[in-house]
């Protein structure tokens, strides 16, 4: 098991936002988590990553509390928003930042890059432009490839197939199914968009309101199954 919550909860106002008594996440899945606007698939992800605190009850990742170390860290990785990234450095300044981090040199750095040249599509690399003069796609672009840089066993993506185009979306799906084969590597991924979390993930989480509402192994039903529930 690489994740584990229990009675987790976050309050805002007189709300309830996130409410999950227990989820326990193995290492290897792949999983969706959907549900609507405000469901708090958001807050949950910002919690499992001590960006935000519970108010209650606690996250462990491979059993040491989130919240009480930095260890997790080493191994995990996320893009949630572009408030991950760094809006007055170019994508090539932005990479090479990051890979300092991990101790790559420039030429790692460049030679990491080359796989996602597809990816990109042409539309990151060498252009001279700052981050913050990307459009929200290829920010999303510059934000995962940047996450997965430091190979990490657990990653946390929040929406990314939105404002991506489709052929991005498409070759996202790719990577994270490549990802799954080739590294033992524990997935988490928000989606709206039911075709991309049931073709990828092997697991969903349907939330609502901040309560698990369905928790369940991907089958050859789970797309019709999760369009009855959100067509209701
Ligand atoms: N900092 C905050 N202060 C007050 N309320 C908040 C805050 N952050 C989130 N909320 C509220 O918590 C609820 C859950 O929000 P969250 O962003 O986690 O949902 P979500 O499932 O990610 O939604 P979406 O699909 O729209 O991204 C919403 O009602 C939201 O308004």
């Amino acid at each position: 098991m690489i994740l584990e919550i229990t009675d987790l909860k976050k309050v805002y106002g007189d709300k309830t936002v996130v409410n999950i008594s227990e989820l326990k996440i193995n290492v290897g899945e792949t999983i969706g988590l959907v549900g609507n606007n405000g469901a708090g698939k958001t807050t949950l992800f910002r919690m499992l990553l001590d960006l935000i605190r519970p108010d209650h009850g606690q996250v462990f990742s491979k059993g040491i509390d989130v919240a009480s170390s930095d260890k997790w860290k080493d191994y995990t990785a996320s893009y949630l928003d572009e408030g991950f990234l760094i809006d007055y450095l170019t994508a090539e300044e932005y990479f090479m930042f990051v890979g300092s981090l991990h101790n790559f040199t420039s030429v790692q750095v460049t030679d990491y890059l080359s796989q996602y040249e597809e990816f990109f599509n042409g539309e990151i690399l060498n252009k001279g432009k700052y981050i913050r003069d990307f459009s929200k796609g290829n920010q999303n672009k510059i934000g995962i490839a940047a996450a997965l840089m430091q190979k990490p066993e657990l990653l946390v993506l929040d929406e990314p197939f939105a404002n991506l185009d489709p052929t991005t979306q498409i070759r996202l799906k790719t990577l994270v199914k490549s990802l799954k084969k080739e590294s033992a590597i524990t997935t988490l991924i928000s989606s709206h968009d039911l075709n991309h979390v049931t073709e990828v993930c092997d697991r969903i989480i349907l939330l609502e309101k901040g309560l698990i509402i369905k928790d369940f192994n991907k089958d050859e039903n789970t797309l019709k199954e999760l369009e009855e529930y959100f067509s209701e």
